[in-house]
């Protein structure tokens, strides 16, 4: 089943349409497309139903007729449906979507780094155990969060500034705390790590995200940081999307965005993305043409379809993100995604 053309409706959009936007209902909650279309059909014939969006839980039904989507709308917006397990559906009418501006969303979700094929990005599953895990998440737990639009945050070593994208170098905060020495120590004597062991990550960012927030497509500073990003995952999962412009130039993003550090390259043609499961207690390494020409982030999902099972963010995600702070400009094979090398 392909991506429907449909959009989600403004209010007051779309009404005598023969297609509902019906929120509530999909394979997410149990409810498969065939038991949905059988309790539609009720109504009158249905063209299909499809998903309307990655999250399973949002189905646009599509009616021959509109007067049947008309019927099913008065008889079963707001109200349990008892065809579909008394769940109570949201409905509203959809409208058609011009073809140019479809979005084409689902990305195939990968288990293995190396099944992206993205050079320079690995992932290292149970790098910690439960045990650590818990101790990590009261440790940052019992220290001041700070809180920024979606998520909230903790720095140590240096504050990361969302509005310059950078960090302070003149603002020392002090050794990265005591109760990630032990993760610093793995990261420099695992084998699989030792090329990029040799850095003395100087910086983390706790970031702490409640169930569907997600992470603004952004790659990280050039010349606020070194080459290897190591980020840990910790209590729940989520995906990580990748994606890289094969045509893009650097810009500076001006909107006044908290989450990315670098966006939007302009003149874009191309664009090729890529995502992969982040499990709890694993460790994503993000160094080379990962970390300087692609950039990656969150999407803001509730529900990640990963190979065919709908995995629910059922709690919060709580990364903790070590970096090495840069100390002259970065002189990287990517000028075109890089500020140091940028004229700008
Ligand atoms: O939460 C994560 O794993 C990634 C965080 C990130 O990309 C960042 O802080 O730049
Ligand atoms: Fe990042």
């Amino acid at each position: 089943m392909g991506l429907p053309r449909f959009a989600r409706p403004k209010e007051g959009d779309g009404e005598s349409s023969p297609n509902l936007y019906v929120a509530n209902c999909g394979p997410a909650v149990g409810l498969s497309y065939d038991t949905i279309a059988s309790a539609f059909s009720s109504f009158g014939e249905i063209k299909g139903v499809y998903a309307a969006d990655e999250s399973g839980a949002r189905v646009i039904v599509s009616f021959l007729e509109s007067g049947s989507a008309d019927s099913a709308f008065k008889a079963l917006n707001g109200r349990p449906c008892p065809h579909l397990g008394g769940r109570s559906l949201h409905i509203r009418h959809s409208v058609l979507q011009p073809q140019s501006s479809i979005v084409h969303h689902t990305v195939p979700v990968a288990l293995m780094a190396s099944d992206l094929n993205i050079p320079g990005l690995y992932l290292f599953h149970d790098f910690i155990t439960a045990e650590e895990e818990k101790e990590l998440l009261l440790a940052v737990d019992n220290r001041p969060w700070k809180s920024l639009s979606k998520r909230r945050v903790q720095h140590y070593g240096y504050e990361f500034c969302y509005d310059t994208k950078n960090v302070d170098t003149k603002q020392h905060l002090g050794a990265l705390p005591s109760f990630v020495s032990s993760i610093l120590k793995r990261v420099s004597s695992s084998p699989d790590i030792n090329d990029h062991a040799n850095l003395v990550l100087d910086q983390l960012t706790v970031n702490e995200y409640q169930p569907g927030v997600g992470l603004s497509p952004h790659i990280d500073t050039h010349s606020a940081f070194e080459g290897s990003i190591f980020s840990l995952s910790l209590a729940g999962p989520c995906i990580m999307e990748f994606r890289r412009y094969t045509s893009g130039s650097w810009v500076r993003n001006i909107t006044s965005n908290t989450d990315g550090q670098i966006e939007n390259p302009d003149s874009c043609t191309e664009l090729s993305r890529k995502a992969i499961y982040l499990p709890p207690r694993s460790m994503l390494l993000i160094s080379g043409e990962a970390r300087y020409a692609w950039q990656h982030y969150i999407p803001h999902h509730k529900i990640d379809n990963v190979k065919g099972t709908m995995i629910r963010r059922s709690s919060r995600r709580v990364s903790f993100t070590f970096r090495k702070v840069r100390t002259g400009p970065c002189q990287c094979e990517f000028p075109q995604y890089c500020d140091s090398q940028s004229d700008r």
